[in-house]
């Protein structure tokens, strides 16, 4: 007997990434990406591991789908490599790259799975980066000219486009802390790369929309609730500084209200280089908001003068230590989380529509005798879904859920030494051996919703 039963039509889904799956790297004309450079860079990920080869999707791809098709979920979110499309980022198109998402579009629709295409998901061409990469504005424009030739090949049978994922992300941990491509650290670099990434959707959004009749487009932020480590003042105080860098900065100019004021103030002259016109391109309106949710953020003030912020995450260990569970990336696994942010969102901003993008964990899975039992990820997520059923029967506009991820992958610095996936890679066959969760999932796609 169903107990939470989710609406009628709610889209389940799986996600994956275009350079954590596909490998041909250089196959059918693909140009290099930032990734490529980065993870051939000595240092900068673990054992330096690359997606050279990855999942070996790009060549996989019709057993893949036939994965999707008996797991049963109705729609799958995977991104599109730039590099393949336009090996230099401008100019030239690569009809070849083209092609495999045509393919692979008809095949999904054939499986009677609807696809949800993401534009953007961190593989810029690296000749873009050699011009300046996102810190350069013209980027923004190669960006939009990006999207309409993908929009014109695919917008009459695609009708759902993500044109970024996780904007933060790519300006912040690319470019500040410079653990992701490009490997920049500069905080003033950072800032103004988020806003040519929000530049660069609200010049691709209106591109999509001439392109693709009757298409529904929108964003994907990773965004968290933010927890103070204590109810002290200057702890509470750092916390919405915190939920200022990381959530306000990005949902505040997209739903039209410009940046946020705190945040300029406390940028000071980080703050980003705008020019006329950028905010209301930013704002152009949306039809849903595509939600990444992993853990909260827990903060605490930091005296440091080398920190604009003065905010700092709990780190781990301490978190571990007040009684939460961690997952393999050392993220507090917190269901209530979930419920809190989207209650939030909201409250504060109400999107006509919100998607959970990405949702998922990474835990120490072994393959024994052929299995894989992953009880920790089938509890991650049954009580991850309840909460967003709660969030559903408090009037949030949820329309589908996406579980990151499909399969194990490149999971970039760390390389394949973490597993999200619903499926097993061998990496040493590439074969796929679907884990217990994925079995679970199917369940509950069939029963639309949680037994127990
Ligand atoms: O780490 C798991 C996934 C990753 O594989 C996806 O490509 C990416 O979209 C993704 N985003 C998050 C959450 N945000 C985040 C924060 C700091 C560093 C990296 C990711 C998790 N994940």
């Amino acid at each position: 007997m169903v107990e939470r039963r989710f609406p009628d039509g709610f889209l389940w889904g799986t996600a994956t990434a275009a350079y954590q799956i596909e490998g041909a790297v250089d196959e059918d004309g693909r140009g290099p990406s930032i990734w490529d450079t980065f993870s051939h860079t000595p240092g900068k990920t673990f054992e330096g591991h690359t997606g050279d080869v990855a999942c070996d999707h790009y060549h996989r791809w019709p057993e893949d789908v036939h994965l999707m098709q008996q797991l049963g979920a109705p729609a799958y979110r995977f991104s599109i490599a730039w590099p393949r499309i336009l090996p230099q980022g401008t100019g030239q198109v690569n009809q070849r790259g083209l092609d495999f998402y045509d393919r692979l579009v008809d095949a999904l629709l054939q499986a009677e799975i609807t696809p949800f295409v993401t534009l953007y998901h961190w593989d810029l061409p690296q000749a873009l980066q050699d011009r300046g990469g996102w810190a350069a504005r013209e980027t923004a424009e190669a960006f939009a000219a990006y999207a309409d030739v993908v929009a014109r090949r695919l917008g009459d049978r695609v009708k759902h486009w993500i044109t970024h994922n996780e904007p933060w992300v790519v300006a912040f941990v690319g470019h500040f802390l410079g653990v992701h491509a490009p490997g920049i650290q500069d905080a003033r670099i950072a800032i103004q790369v988020s806003h040519h990434l929000l530049l660069s959707h609200g010049h691709a959004v209106p591109a999509i929309r001439a392109a693709s009749p009757d298409a529904q487009v929108g964003i994907t932020l990773n965004l968290s609730p933010v927890r103070p480590a204590t109810e002290a003042e200057e702890d509470r105080l750092a916390a919405q500084r915190y939920d200022g860098f990381l959530n306000r900065w990005f949902l505040d100019p997209l739903f039209g209200r410009g940046y946020p004021q705190d945040m300029l103030a406390t940028y000071g002259e980080l703050a980003p280089t705008a020019q006329t016109g950028d905010l209301d391109a930013i704002a152009v309106p949306i039809d849903f908001l595509g939600v990444n949710y992993y853990t909260p953020a827990f903060v605490r003030y930091d005296a440091s003068v080398l920190n604009p912020l003065k905010a700092i995450l709990v780190p781990p260990e301490e978190l571990q230590a007040a009684g939460y569970e961690l997952t393999e990336m050392g993220w507090a696994i917190v269901p209530d989380g979930l419920y809190e942010l989207l209650i939030r969102l909201q409250r504060d901003f109400a999107p006509s529509t919100i998607y959970i993008t990405e949702n998922g964990a990474a835990f120490a899975d072994q393959l024994e005798d052929g299995a894989v039992r992953d009880p920790k990820r089938i509890a991650f997520l049954h009580d991850h879904f309840a909460a967003a059923h709660r969030a559903l029967q408090d009037g949030v506009p949820l329309r589908g859920y996406f579980v990151w991820s499909l399969m194990d992958n490149f999971e970039w610095a760390h390389g394949y030494s973490k597993r999200f996936g619903l499926i097993y890679i061998d990496y040493e066959t590439l074969e796929r051996i679907p884990k217990e969760s994925y079995a679970w999932y199917s369940e509950v796609i069939r029963a639309n919703g949680l037994v127990q």
